[in-house]
């Protein structure tokens, strides 16, 4: 099983980087886990609607380039379809039971993601209504990633 996030920008705390690499470390016994940056778009206060626009479809073909036609993408979308952790476990469960073996999340840059990605995916996943900073994103999905192949493993993780 391949694990992949695909994602804007560079990580820059520390305190973020240290909380993926204990996660993803964690996650090396379930499955190979990558994530893949691509380069964020500068992206000045003032911009226009169609600045903004432009900055996500050229991010957005930075992230597509790094997709495979074989891969089941979830777009991170703030208006997505709100899951539980126990709903998205069984859906990677029946992912991998019915073939799939590549499995990639995108989440977008400061902007959000452009309409290309978003048609691209194969489904959108919301963590709520709350806007997140996409590296603090970057960390809540890894975790939860963890936490579904823990409670299809039935391991003492989840409560
Ligand atoms: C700072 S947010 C972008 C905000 C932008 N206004 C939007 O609506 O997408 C950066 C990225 O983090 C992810 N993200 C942030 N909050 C999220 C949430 N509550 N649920 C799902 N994804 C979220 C999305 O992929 C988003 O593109």
């Amino acid at each position: 099983m391949n694990i992949k996030i695909v994602c804007v920008g560079k990580l820059k705390e520390k305190y973020f980087k240290q909380g993926i690499a204990e996660y993803a470390k964690r996650l090396s016994k379930f499955c190979k886990f990558q994530i893949v940056e691509v380069p964020d778009e500068k992206a000045p206060e003032k911009l226009s609607d169609a600045e903004m626009e432009k900055v996500k479809e050229i991010e957005g073909e930075r992230i597509l380039s790094k997709i495979k036609d074989k891969e089941y993408v979830y777009a991170l979308a703030i208006l997505g379809k709100e899951r539980t952790s126990e709903k998205f476990a069984e859906e990677i469960k029946d992912l991998t039971t019915y073939g799939t073996s590549d499995i990639t999340f995108v989440i977008g840059g400061s902007l959000g993601l452009s309409p290309a990605v978003l048609k691209r995916a194969n489904t959108q996943i919301s963590f709520g209504r709350f806007t997140m900073p996409h590296q603090l994103m970057r960390l809540v999905l890894t975790e939860q990633i963890y936490r579904a192949f823990m409670i299809n493993a039935g391991a003492p993780y989840h409560k």
